[in-house]
């Protein structure tokens, strides 16, 4: 029977120099849902080529093919400019796809921000082109696991990415705290479900600056802040800022105790502050979503693995978490249109 109006995804194959490939045609078999489309963009016939080095079948998928440069110096194991140009723009191929065609979303396989600047794109990541192309300044990189012992979904943005540690404290405004929040507030109440979320802020100086002795953006400006969101809120619960070493003992334990309380939602300051207990706790599980675009986009939390490329251990198990939550965020999106 014909299936009426599936979940169309398109998935980038990413730098192909790297990982990419293979989580991708390892993910495809692993993926349970039934009236999903997805659609392969990338190039096919290095994706042929690396699915016969690390025996794994194409399959029968739709492709979109992108065709390699003119420096077809593609190296396995190695990003250089061939490999970061010809990820630049499949990705751009997937984004124009899914604008002009209505996809649900897209998945993207990793890229190498190095390569990409080798190739002079000069941008922080593929979050920034996604936004950049889709036209949207109101974006953020949120970290989604599902835990599988608990089912509990640890859920954690970031309020800054791709910038130097040094430049965290100036980057951190009230104005970038609020759009960050209602970002946050927003994708829990929508996309997850969750109508009267409880929200966790972390703090920026060790014990949350220790009532201004050790740091004083807690006192001067955080703390005020979060007191008027919990005004204009009343129907969420917002905590903290909490000791940023203390914040995510309670996530750890909810991912491995059932029905241990913890927050629905946690807002990282920078990067490896919500990074390195979220690739702790779910490296295999956490998937990368870009919230505020008006399509679903997901990605593995992993990189390029350019150091296993091409040796066929690669685990998939993110790829399938990435493509999983895009087909879950897809029906919930189209609910809400249809609502
Ligand atoms: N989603 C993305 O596009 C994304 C995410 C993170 C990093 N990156 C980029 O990837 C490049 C390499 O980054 P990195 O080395 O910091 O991180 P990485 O995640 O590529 O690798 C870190 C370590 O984890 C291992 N690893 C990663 N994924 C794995 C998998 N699926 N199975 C088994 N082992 C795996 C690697 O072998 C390596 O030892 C950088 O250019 C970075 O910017 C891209
Ligand atoms: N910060 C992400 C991670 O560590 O998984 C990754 O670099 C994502 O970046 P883009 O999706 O913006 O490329």
């Amino acid at each position: 029977m014909e299936i009426v109006n599936p979940i169309r995804l398109l998935v980038t194959l990413g730098d192909m120099a790297g990982i990419g490939p293979e989580v991708v045609l390892k993910a495809l078999p692993l993926i349970q849902a039934k009236d999903v489309q997805i659609t392969l963009v990338g190039n096919q016939q290095r994706l042929r080529a690396l699915g016969d080095q690390v025996q794994l079948p194409l399959g029968d998928y739709a492709t979109i093919d992108v065709p390699l440069g003119a420096d077809q110096g593609l190296q396995l194991g190695q990003g250089n400019a061939a490999s970061g140009d010809l990820s630049f723009r499949s990705l751009q191929t997937a984004i124009s796809y899914c604008l002009k065609d209505g996809y649900d979303g897209v998945v993207t396989a990793p890229i190498a921000k190095s390569a990409w600047l080798a190739a002079g794109h000069h941008y922080p990541g593929q979050t920034e082109l996604l936004a950049e192309m889709a036209g949207v300044d109101r974006f953020g990189m949120l970290f989604a696991a599902r835990s599988p012992i608990t089912q509990w979904t640890l859920c954690t943005l970031l309020a800054t990415t791709h910038i130097p540690l040094r430049q965290v404290p100036a980057a951190l405004t009230p104005e970038l705290m609020t759009l960050k929040l209602e970002l946050l507030l927003d994708c829990l109440q929508q996309d997850f479900g969750i109508q009267q979320p409880r929200v966790a802020i972390a703090g920026l100086n060790p014990h949350s600056g220790e009532q201004g002795q050790l740091g004083r953006e807690e006192v001067d400006w955080l703390i005020p802040w979060l007191h008027e969101q919990q005004q204009r809120f009343p129907q969420v619960t917002l905590d903290g800022p909490v000791p940023p070493d203390t914040l995510w003992v309670t996530p750890a334990r909810a991912w491995s105790v059932s029905g241990h309380p913890a927050h629905h939602g946690y807002l990282a300051l920078y990067h490896d502050q919500g990074l390195i207990p979220v690739k702790m706790l779910a490296f295999d599980q956490a998937v990368n979503t870009t919230i505020g675009l008006p399509f679903i986009r997901t990605s593995p939390d992993h990189g390029t693995a350019f150091d296993i490329a091409g040796q066929g251990i690669a685990r998939p198990d993110s790829m399938v978490a990435a493509i999983n939550l895009a087909i879950d965020l897809s029906i919930q999106r189209r609910k809400n249109r249809s609502a």
